[in-house]
């Protein structure tokens, strides 16, 4: 079976993946844990569960007490309500330090059951089951958090998975909307660190509209091998590992001014990573061929202005309410070229000037 093995300081572990796998997570997840488990809490959410629970539940052949609670789909559940009710069930459920949280969904589950892990009894184990093309990412690296109203992932830790079991045939339930959020990810990591693959990717990916397994089970491989790679480096964010939030910046925002789900994560990301293209151009006097990255996105259904319903001097608050912000300043990831990005202070009003002329005019998206 194909595996991506991500080394981090805090620890070692694989992202496996093969198309069906999640009918045999439950006997992989007995040999690769390397002490025994106790108990195990499947977190997983309303449109996930009628698909692929039974078959995570029934991968454990009735050998463990395995308890599963269901969450609303959406990124409204990364909440401190939501959060409780969580820990509410695993305090019922009388988890204990051997216990194992298994992650089964997207991002939102991803984050949300990996914070719970984290902070249930001070941590305890969890896996990741990622469902989405977008989880590819989260699923690794250990950010976990939920959102507050004034940030997101403001209320988070950083908490390994013990495993990743990724199953490629489960993304082929998602809808388009939802392969186009996750594919704003691969393509941020083909920008900051692998120029040939973001060229492979322009040339292989013109539409969403059924890709090939093979294809993406490629694309996945080449994806995680930059996140590998960065996290590897810099399991805390002390230095590379901010150029993983290239189109961020501005992303968060419109997520969180937007109010939470009404933008998909990966959307935000889109804008805010042309965004960042433009800006770079600006602030390094450079030419980074934006207009043909952007007519790409356009064709894949990404919008690549900000919504004229959103407030510029609010956007701005929010970045300078971003994580990598210092004492208020605005801190983004800029690509001096293609594959070579780094974190730079922008004044406010360079990025003010910047969001007015980005702001989508009628029949513009
Ligand atoms: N921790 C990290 O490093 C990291 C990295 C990137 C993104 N994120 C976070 O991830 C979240 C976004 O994740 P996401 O895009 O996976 O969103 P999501 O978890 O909300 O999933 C998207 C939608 O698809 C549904 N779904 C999931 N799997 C499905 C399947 N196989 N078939 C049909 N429907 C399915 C979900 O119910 C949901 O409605 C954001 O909160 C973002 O901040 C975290
Ligand atoms: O793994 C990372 O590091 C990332 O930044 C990956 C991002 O895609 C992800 O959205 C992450 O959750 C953002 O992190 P945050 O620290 O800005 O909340
Ligand atoms: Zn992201």
């Amino acid at each position: 079976m194909n595996h991506v093995l991500i080394e981090v300081k805090s620890k070692t572990y694989k992202v496996y993946i093969d198309g069906g796998l999640r009918s045999k997570i439950g006997e992989m997840m007995e040999s690769v844990l390397t002490s025994p488990i106790s108990s195990v809490l499947i977190i997983t959410d309303s449109s996930v569960a009628p698909l692929y629970l039974d078959d995570i539940v029934g991968s454990f052949h009735e050998k463990l007490p395995i308890y599963t609670t269901v969450i609303k789909s959406g990124e409204a559940s990364k909440s401190f309500e939501v959060y409780e009710q969580v820990m509410t069930k695993a305090l019922e459920s009388r988890l204990d330090r051997k216990s194992v949280i298994v992650a089964l969904g997207g991002g939102v589950v991803g984050d949300l059951a990996g914070f719970v892990a984290s902070t249930y009894m001070r941590g305890i184990r969890f896996v990741q089951v990622p469902t989405t093309l977008l989880a590819h990412d989260s699923s690794v690296g250990g950010k976990v958090a939920i959102n507050h109203p004034l940030g997101k992932n403001m209320v988070g830790s950083f908490h390994q998975p013990e495993a990743v079991f990724y199953d490629t045939e489960a993304l082929y339930s998602l809808p388009e909307q939802e392969w186009r959020s996750g594919f704003a990810e691969v393509i941020k990591h083909g920008f900051i660190r692998n120029n040939s693959f973001l060229n492979w990717l322009q040339a292989e990916v013109t539409s969403f509209e059924e890709l090939p397994l093979e294809l993406v089970n490629q694309m996945l491989e080449k994806s995680l091998a930059v996140k590998a790679d960065i996290v590897a480096e810099d399991e805390l964010e002390s230095g590379v590992r901010a150029y993983l939030n290239f189109g961020h910046t501005l992303g968060h925002a419109i997520e969180a001014e937007s109010g939470y789900g009404v933008v998909t994560h990966g959307e935000a990301v889109a804008i805010g990573m042309i965004f960042a293209l433009k800006l770079s151009e600006k602030i390094f006097e450079i030419d980074l061929d934006v207009k043909k990255y952007e007519a790409w996105f356009k064709r894949l259904g990404y919008k690549t202005r900000i919504s004229n319903k959103l407030n510029v001097s609010r956007l701005v608050t929010k970045m300078q309410n971003d994580k990598k912000a210092e004492s208020g300043t605005i801190r983004m990831v800029l690509l001096r070229e293609i594959e070579e990005a780094l974190l730079v202070e922008v004044p406010p009003n360079i990025i003010e000037q910047l969001l007015v002329e980005q702001m989508e005019v009628e029949n513009n998206g």
